[in-house]
């Protein structure tokens, strides 16, 4: 099996071309890719298949560390973009990718990055899915052992916690992180974002991703967080979201338009795996 290392803003990926037919990998396969000492190490692998809708070029799927599968993976759309551009399976600067979740167009900027529409934020409950029986315009609350803490969250695709801190190096990630995935507020799970705001067109995030643990950066937690926060009025509708692996793009022009998340893409190896 071959497949290529990869990673956006430090956000890592096994990617694997199964436009051949081949089988996805099933989830110990996964764990064993995602495994850093046994395996080849990354946060998440992208399996390329053929299009599901019309006018797109290829699907893809995304599978966490642990096996799980997932909906949605910002920056590994920007990778899968990057891969079927070097592999002439794109054409020209424009095109659309179909995720688990739906079609995105995608952009290839002059810089060599990528922008990605990642499709209108869902705050309704039921669709993130959320535990709660109203839709909060601001944020819900919870218990984590002595901690009341607020949240908001939202589905990009994948269900996301937003918890706004003061000062986000100082954060509770690793405690608050997978405390708050296994509360029952959260039936699948969530990626839980801890965000700082910094200026009107700045915040500063940390993710603990469902299935991953803390990653240098989460695409789709960037464009939670800055929903969420552009919701509530403490930011601008672009912003810059600087994460530990790098920064990232965040566009929201109004409530009823796709959230569009524009960054980098790099190529880290070419591997092959024997049986
Ligand atoms: N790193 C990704 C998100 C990957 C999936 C996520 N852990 C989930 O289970 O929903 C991103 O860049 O968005």
């Amino acid at each position: 099996m071959r497949f290529s290392k990869m990673h956006g803003a430090g956000n890592d990926f096994v990617v694997i071309d199964l436009r051949d037919g081949a089988p996805a990998p099933d989830a110990d396969l996964c764990r064993l890719l995602g495994d850093r000492h046994r395996g080849v190490g990354c946060d998440q692998i992208l399996t390329i298949s053929a299009p599901h809708a019309a006018g797109s070029i290829a699907s893809y799927g995304i599978w966490n560390s642990d096996g799980s599968p997932s909906g949605q993976c910002g920056n590994g759309a920007r990778c899968v973009a990057a891969w079927l551009v070097r592999d002439s399976a794109a054409q020209g600067d424009r095109f659309a990718i179909d995720s688990p979740v739906g079609t995105h167009a995608v952009e290839r900027l002059a810089d060599g990055g990528y922008r990605i529409a990642m499709g209108v934020p869902d705050f309704a409950p039921d669709t993130v899915p959320l535990a709660a029986g109203t839709v909060a315009a601001d944020s819900y609350r919870v218990h984590v052992g002595e901690e009341d803490i607020a949240f908001g969250a939202v589905s990009m695709g994948n269900p996301h916690a937003v918890i706004e801190v003061d000062d986000v190096r100082a954060a509770n990630v690793a405690g608050i992180g997978p405390a708050l995935q296994s509360s029952s507020m959260f039936p699948n799970s969530a990626n839980i974002g801890f965000a700082q705001v910094l200026a009107p067109d700045r915040i500063r995030l940390r993710v603990y991703e469902r299935g991953a643990g803390e990653t240098l950066a989460c695409g789709s937690g960037a464009c939670a967080a800055a929903a969420v926060l552009m919701r509530r009025g403490r930011i601008g509708r672009d912003v810059a979201v600087e994460l530990p692996g790098g920064a990232l793009r965040i566009a929201w022009p109004d409530d009823s338009s796709a959230v569009t998340m524009t960054g980098p893409t790099a190529f880290v190896f070419e591997g092959e795996l024997d049986s």
